[in-house]
């Protein structure tokens, strides 16, 4: 039995579709979206008709008609906590990914866009592994203070694609495994994988973990307080500083890595501080996965765009290899990863979630 599957992937600047015949890729087109197409919506969800209208054209493009599809997956956003899985969009998850319920992110678009286009042709719509996926354990849980609990919200759709592909090749299932993976794009994670479960992981999204090329990781916290009240910044230059504007951007002006690392290689010493720096970081969050998995760890995995740098891969491998097999995937793998997501489901071998 052949399904053909269009997978979904909204990011900030750009939304991913692919056409999957069960697991072999025979459409893809990465649609950019220019700053000046974007400025005129205020929040992210406004631009679901616009993004929309973009992928149903490309469809029409591929000569594949939207009839022939069997169902449509999208990446799924800020979401209350889930475990991971596939799961039907339902009108309980429209809801929540319009508010964004725990905040704004372009994956918030995944799972409405796939619905609103499923539904024309009576076809179901899922998300796979949304960036909420929640598998902590109760002691990852604890912050600090009672008010505040640690959040998992992290790149789980390539994590988890890329550390079953590494089992595979390693002639093991996930299942049976300790991972640490590192996702090194536009946010950085770092999770400690505990038999197919991911126990701890940084928030990814909001200041916790390595800076990334947009965001600024973990802070000192009593100088960001002094800072927020100094009178000398508003909450929303505050804010972007976190996310968007933080990290590389803050320091030198672009969040292009290819870019820093080929101006540290010509000789510029700010870029390779900052260079040195992200590995540095990175390291020691690996290091401190490496702890919740009691130093017991079958590999670590480097993904993400960012994993494309020698340098940077070479940084962070010389600090972490003490602990076990590096192994690098750069790029991600999650077009495939939606595409096998909802392809388990039509086949029968995986029951859908429910939100
Ligand atoms: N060869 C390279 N060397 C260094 N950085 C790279 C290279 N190729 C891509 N990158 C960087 O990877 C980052 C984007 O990673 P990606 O995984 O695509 O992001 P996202 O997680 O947002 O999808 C960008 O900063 C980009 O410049
Ligand atoms: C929302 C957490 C995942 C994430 O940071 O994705 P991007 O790097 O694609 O923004």
């Amino acid at each position: 039995m052949s399904y053909k599957i269009l997978a979904i992937n909204p990011g900030s600047t750009s939304t991913k579709i692919a056409i999957y015949e069960n697991e072999k890729e025979i459409f893809e087109k990465t649609l950019r979206h220019t700053n000046e197409e974007l400025a005129p919506f205020k929040n992210i969800s406004d631009q679901l008709e616009f993004r929309r209208e973009v992928i149903l054209d490309a469809v029409a493009e591929s000569g594949i008609k939207i009839e022939e599809l069997a169902a449509i997956v999208g990446r799924g956003g800020l979401l209350k906590p889930i475990a991971g899985g596939t799961y039907e969009v339902n009108e309980e998850m429209l809801a929540d990914l319009k508010v964004g319920v725990l905040g704004e992110h372009a994956s918030n678009l995944g799972g409405r866009i796939a619905h609103e286009i499923a539904s024309t042709i009576s076809k179901p719509s899922y998300i796979v592994d949304p960036v909420v996926v929640d598998e902590l354990d109760e002691v990852a849980r604890v912050s600090g203070i009672p008010e505040l609990e640690r959040k998992s919200i992290f790149h789980a759709l390539n994590q988890k694609a890329v550390a079953r592909r590494a089992a595979k090749e390693m002639g093991k299932s996930y299942d049976e495994l300790n991972l640490i993976v590192v996702h090194l794009g536009g946010g950085i994670s770092v999770g400690a994988h505990s038999n197919g479960r991911v126990i701890d992981v940084n928030n990814a999204l909001d200041g916790d973990g390595p800076f990334s090329p947009e965001r600024s990781g973990q802070l000192p916290i009593g100088d960001l307080l002094k800072m927020a009240t100094s009178g000398k910044y508003d909450l929303d230059f505050i804010k972007k500083r976190i996310k968007g504007n933080g990290g590389v951007v803050a320091y030198l002006d672009t969040n292009d890595m290819k870019e820093v690392t080929d101006n540290a290689e010509n000789g510029d010493k700010k870029s390779a501080l900052i260079v040195e720096a992200m590995g540095y970081q990175v390291a020691k969050e690996v290091g401190a996965m490496a702890a919740v998995l009691s130093g017991k760890v079958d590999a670590i995995i480097l993904t993400g765009g960012i994993a494309y740098s020698k340098k940077i891969v070479g940084d962070i491998t010389d600090r972490i290899s003490f602990i076990g097999e590096v192994k690098v995937y750069p790029g991600e793998d999650e077009m495939l990863a939606l595409a096998e997501g909802g392809l388990r489901v039509l086949t029968g071998e995986e029951a859908p979630k429910k939100y």
